[in-house]
């Protein structure tokens, strides 16, 4: 397995650019299932593995998908499947945003259940509470689920006992085209939810009240391909904030919008640390000492549980004590661990951590148990001294675009170590000419899946 190596004690200085969300664009391009007529393009689409992953998925649906650098082509003109295969569904969670759009374009639906990962346990109730509500039939079966409606979805009152972003989305995307209105109580109000209910609009539903409690989506008949820009990713954002502040640097991020990382942005300042920003983005700059400070995750607008582990590793470096309570996911402590094989002194106990500053971290060998549990490595291994090796690689190519290219663009010592497979597989890619790409591509025209495959295929650092 491939390795990213760190050696720490560097400032990050100059300007990263982020990309676009992948918490947008996963139910985008989800949604681009609704599509009965006309293609839908995507533009801002990160090279991450989600992103190939979901796109694999609409592929086994009859979906035909193009990437090219940063733009995705999906035409779901005429669907070939209402079922969702388990090896691809396994790999991410988001996949089971297809569930809703399904039900919602062909009246039926199999998927396998998505179950648990790392961060928690993560349950699919509130989804399933909802498309029963609009008159499906929900039936479980070696692992997967089965849903069926007779004719049309109805549109009904939904109040969500949590307010789940998945359930959200899943619910507006199934809603868009079903008899009548439904109302969604209780929905959660992230950005992310915004542009899927502007990307939906733009072809041609009536949602409204998204990034309020209560969404009002009126079914029309039917939904057509448009073009899009998805937001840009604020967590991928956080996340360069944080390094930048771990290292006493000066960072422009370019893209980051502030009104999206409110809290963020409030703890940050809280502990010291200068945010100015303007309309094309960001900067962060830090000077030590930075005060310890309490933070509790929340659903948004409150701290989002997203940037919870990279907070706790710019904590280890303020003055004090501070405590972070986790109320999302019940088990989101996993970087803890491995933040302590770097020098850090952090205490759980249940949802809370409790975290000792200025801790002196050192350069160990860490794994990333999960996508932001990796930030985190990342962050504390920047400001750490000595060499810092994270495994566990896969979790951050599942959120972060070229996280190597651009830290080592901002001054940092890093650089990723290829795993014996990755680098037999890009020898492989290598050997091959050109031409003969282009002949496997047209080859596999009728297969998009694979076509996906060959293009997002992620170049190595
Ligand atoms: C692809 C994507 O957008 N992922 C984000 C999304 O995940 P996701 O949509 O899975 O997160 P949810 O908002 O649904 O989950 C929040 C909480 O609700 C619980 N729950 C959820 C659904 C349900 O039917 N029943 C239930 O009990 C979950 O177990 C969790 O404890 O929002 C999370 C919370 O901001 C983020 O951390 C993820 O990055
Ligand atoms: C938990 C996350 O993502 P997902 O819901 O895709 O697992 C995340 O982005 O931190």
């Amino acid at each position: 397995m491939s390795k990213i190596i760190v050696r720490g004690g560097r400032p990050l200085k100059g300007t990263v650019r982020v990309h676009g969300a992948k918490n947008s664009v996963l139910p985008i391009l989800a949604a681009a299932l609704l599509a009965e007529q006309g293609s839908c393009v995507i533009h801002d689409v990160p090279a991450l593995d989600d992103v190939h992953n979901i796109i694999q998925v609409l592929s086994a649906l009859g979906v035909g998908a193009i990437q090219e650098e940063g733009r995705v082509r999906l035409n779901a003109s005429e669907l070939t499947s209402f079922d969702a295969p388990y090896e691809l569904v396994r790999k991410m969670r988001a996949s089971f945003l297809v569930m809703g759009p399904l039900l919602a374009r062909l009246g039926k639906v199999r998927i396998s259940l998505p179950g648990g990962c790392a961060i928690g346990t993560r349950p699919i109730d509130q989804h399933l509470k909802g498309f029963e509500a609009m008159g499906a039939e929900i039936g479980f079966g070696q692992g997967s689920i089965e849903a069926r409606v007779e004719g049309k979805l109805r549109g009904a009152r939904i109040y969500l006992d949590i307010a789940s972003v998945g359930a959200t989305e899943n619910i507006m995307m199934a809603a868009a085209t079903a008899e009548g209105t439904t109302t969604i109580e209780n929905a959660a109000k992230e950005p992310e939810i915004v542009d899927l209910a502007n990307f939906l609009n733009a072809m041609g539903a009536r949602v409204r009240g998204a990034g309020t409690g209560i969404i009002r989506i009126e079914g029309v008949e039917r939904l057509s391909g448009v073009e899009h820009v998805v937001i840009p990713d604020r967590v991928e954002a956080g996340t360069y904030m944080v390094a930048a502040a771990m290292t006493g640097g000066d960072v422009y991020i370019e893209g980051a919008i502030r009104d999206h990382l409110g809290p963020v942005v409030a703890k940050l300042e809280e502990m010291g640390v200068v945010v100015d920003s303007d309309e094309n983005g960001i900067r962060v700059r830090a000077q030590y000492p930075l005060r310890a400070v309490d933070l509790k995750t929340l659903p948004y607008p409150g701290f989002p549980t997203d940037m919870q582990a990279q907070m706790m590793a710019l904590l280890l470096r303020a003055e004090g004590t501070s405590i972070v309570t986790e109320t999302v996911f019940e088990n989101r402590f996993m970087h803890v661990d491995e933040l302590i094989k770097m020098g850090a002194q952090i205490k759980v106990d249940g949802r809370t951590a409790i975290v000792t500053g200025n801790a002196r971290l050192v350069g160990a060998q860490v794994c990333a148990t999960d996508l932001r549990a990796g930030a985190a490595l990342i962050c504390s291994a920047l400001a750490a001294d000595g060499t810092t090796e994270v495994s566990g690689v896969h979790h951050i190519d599942r959120g972060y675009m070229d996280i190597v290219g651009k830290l080592a663009g901002l001054g940092a010592d890093v650089y990723r170590a290829p795993s014996e497979e990755e680098l037999l597989a890009e020898a492989e890619r290598a050997s091959r000419h050109p031409s003969k790409i282009l002949e496997e591509i047209k080859g596999h025209a009728a297969a998009p899946a694979d076509l996906a495959r060959i293009r997002i295929q992620p170049t190595l650092a």
